[in-house]
């Protein structure tokens, strides 16, 4: 007979479910149901290697049955054995990377170009630096950062693995960007530290282990903070793209409410990635009010491969464009 679960367990996984409920918009069995996913796996296959994309994804094909992910060059959907993939010699040489699909999201919303110079500001391990380096063919200058020193090793051996091109690799808290960096960029992806409920897996007993509503809060801060920051270091008609792998619109639409009421200079837009499984973001959640144009933000409901993750892509207006605060 299935354990029951202590008291405050249950407590806590009754106020998780029903505020992923409310942002989901279905009810709280359909909640638990979304969020109890188990691992999703897909994976893309990286251009920057030697061998052409096409033996590779040969390969890949030899090893397992993958489905192509029509919103995504080079990315797949594993249907089969995912061991089969993060065992084989093509992951072993760095020319596919494992990771959930949501996770690719963010890269194609930058539509990274050629010659620009680009951030990323929490960057380890590595995975959507480098989808950002094969958008670009390593053609970008791209600066490579995180606020946790320990993190930045695995971020070297993916940076090498891959081999993804930088022209920098920095330590710096997100929230104090701005003092310690001087320098702008035409791209920036902040793909913040967040509470990471889109990878809670609720068929397993411990999966709220580390959740609470403070930790929500104490996130949101941190998040208004290094968002603030890096508006500052985008060059006018640059843009910054903003991600996290939570629910919570504390740490997703809040933040950027932030960001775009205190800047008259910051535009939100589509972010132009046509996925399924996206919804608009929240102009209104439980009484708060957001910027009606974080209708053009993306929240993720969980599927059977991705998991729940929120994209929002932000412009810096070039002076005489921005407006003027006047209605018709
Ligand atoms: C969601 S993970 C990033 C995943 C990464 N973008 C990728 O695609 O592989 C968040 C990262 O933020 C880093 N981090 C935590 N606090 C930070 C801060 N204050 N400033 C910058 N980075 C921070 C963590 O070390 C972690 O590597």
């Amino acid at each position: 007979m299935a354990k029951r679960p202590h008291p405050a367990d249950q407590r806590r996984r009754d106020a998780f479910l029903a505020r992923a409920a409310s942002v989901w918009e279905v009810k709280p069995y359909e909640a638990e149901r979304l969020a109890s996913g188990g691992l999703r796996s897909s994976v893309r296959i990286n251009p920057l290697k030697s061998r052409s994309v096409d033996e590779i994804r040969a390969d890949l094909e030899s090893l397992t049955e993958v489905e192509a992910i029509p919103w995504c060059p080079n990315a797949f959907h594993i249907l089969g054995d995912r061991k089969a993939v993060t065992e084989s010699a093509i992951h072993a040489a760095g020319e596919v990377y494992v990771m959930n699909a949501a996770s690719l999201i963010p890269g194609l919303a930058m539509d990274p170009q050629p010659g620009e110079d680009i951030l990323d500001i929490c960057s380890s391990p590595g995975g959507k630096a480098a989808h950002i380096a094969a958008l670009t063919g390593n053609k970008a200058r791209l600066h490579v950062n995180d606020g946790i020193r320990a993190r930045l090793k695995k971020l070297q051996e993916v940076v090498d693995l891959l081999g993804v091109e930088i022209t920098d690799m920095t330590e710096i808290q997100g929230q104090y960007l701005d003092k310690f960096l001087d320098a702008t960029f035409d791209r920036i992806l902040l793909d913040a530290q967040c509470s990471g409920e889109g990878m809670a897996d609720l068929s397993r007993p411990d999966a709220l282990k580390f959740w609470t509503p403070d930790r929500i809060e104490k996130m949101s801060r941190l998040q208004q903070r290094m968002l603030v920051a890096a508006f500052k270091q985008l060059r006018p008609g640059g843009v910054l793209v903003y991600s996290t792998c939570t629910i919570a619109p504390e740490e997703n639409e809040a933040p950027v409410d932030h960001l775009v009421r205190h800047n008259a200079d910051a535009a939100i837009e589509p972010i132009g990635v046509d996925v399924p499984e996206g919804r608009p973001g929240l102009a209104k959640w439980e009484g708060r009010s957001y910027h009606p144009d974080l209708r053009h933000a993306m929240r993720v409901v969980p599927s059977d491969f991705l998991e729940a993750f929120f994209v929002c892509r932000i412009r810096k207006l070039p002076p005489g464009k921005q407006p003027t605060g006047e209605t018709a």
